[in-house]
């Protein structure tokens, strides 16, 4: 008994088949569209048709009903309430790192069950966020800052409850791996979640820059990796990039996404202020200025780590920087004329 196409109930199937037939696999399919058309099951439709894109069915013997079954699951624990961190975002992850994937000098590095390892990690990488940051959750003691002391509170939550919604019955999608694969799986989803947490990202430039210097690509293909922590480093760079790929996608994207994200940090700000706690860096609504953070943002964190990539899988993602610069002209320009008219 196969569920239906794609994996989702929705009255727009034929639309979200042809959407996903000319954009799956391309840098810039409208996430928000795809949202709609899947009557707001974007990340189960997209991981569904990733998996069939990737013959992840048969060479891992996963049954559609299971994939479904695991994944809707996992779509009703984004809180679909957060602007910013809900199954939209994990979908577009998820999609940005399928497209990351299959730049030609990455092509034969991984091997199919990486692959599926990357694909999933992405697809849960913020499951049940709650909408605000890790400084947030220990500033308040949060139950979930007590469970994890303080380290990569939500990344280490959000590993966790995806792989307690794999024990439900008839949702364990890698129940046909042995147990060899599954545990690598599993250490590699974990290897590449906890990497999201954003108090990683200098220390993993820093690696990917060494290695861009020490593994010039030669040829045209990245050289054979030669050990775990060296591929790991690659994945982890890879799933961070799609994270942080907002502002490197075309500008209606970009922009939607950014309304979305200074939401959900001014309802923190709003919380904070509620609570006679300091309101953290960009998130009183009051304040805020937000073409100003963007341009910072890409300066300081977003470009210099596409840079990095850009030259790792050169000359693969030349579009994908070119765009981030424009993109962040743009918000430039926007940020002087906004000066300017309030200097008038
Ligand atoms: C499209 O733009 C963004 C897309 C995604 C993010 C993003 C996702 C997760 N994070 C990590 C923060 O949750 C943690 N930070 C620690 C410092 O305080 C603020 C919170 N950030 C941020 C983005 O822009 C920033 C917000 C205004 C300009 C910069
Ligand atoms: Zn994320």
């Amino acid at each position: 008994q196969l569920p239906p196409r794609l994996g989702v109930e929705t009255p727009h199937s034929e639309a979200l088949i042809q959407l996903f037939e000319t954009g799956l696999d391309k840098w810039g399919i409208d996430i928000f569209k795809v949202d709609e058309l899947s009557a707001n099951k974007p990340l189960t439709s997209v991981v569904y048709a990733i998996f069939e894109k990737r013959d992840f069915f048969s060479k891992f013997c996963i049954h559609p009903s299971t994939l479904v079954s695991y994944f809707s699951q996992v779509e009703q624990h984004y809180k679909p309430d957060n602007p910013y961190h809900n199954a939209v975002h994990a979908a577009d992850v998820t999609q940005s790192t399928h497209v990351l994937l299959n730049a030609p000098s990455i092509g034969n590095v991984f091997s199919d069950l990486e692959i599926l390892a990357s694909v999933f990690a992405c697809a849960i990488h913020d499951v049940n966020h709650p909408g605000v940051t890790n400084q947030f959750l220990i500033n308040t003691e949060n139950e979930l800052a007590i469970m994890y002391n303080d380290m990569s509170v939500l990344e280490n939550h959000h590993c966790a409850v995806a792989f307690k919604l794999l024990q439900n019955p008839g949702s364990n999608i890698f129940s046909q791996l042995d147990d060899v694969e599954r545990r690598q799986l599993r250490k590699m989803v974990i290897d590449m979640v906890l990497a999201t947490d954003m108090s990683k990202h200098m220390s993993l430039l820093a690696d990917l820059k060494t290695m861009v210097e020490t593994k010039k690509v030669a040829g045209g293909c990245l050289l054979k990796l030669d050990n775990y922590s060296e591929k790991m480093q690659i994945m982890q760079n890879m799933v961070h990039c799609a994270d942080l790929s907002n502002p490197a996608k075309p500008l209606p994207l970009s922009t939607q996404w950014v309304t979305r994200v200074m939401e959900e940090f001014f309802s923190q700000g709003d919380r904070e202020k509620a609570l006679g706690l300091p309101v953290s860096p960009m998130c009183c609504r009051e304040t805020a200025n937000v073409e100003k953070s963007q341009v910072s943002f890409i300066d300081f964190i977003v470009h210099p780590l596409w840079e990095a990539w850009t030259e790792l899988v050169h000359p693969d993602a030349e579009d994908i920087l070119n765009t981030l610069e424009q993109n962040r002209d743009y918000y430039c320009e926007l940020s002087a004329a906004k000066e300017a008219e309030a200097a008038s």
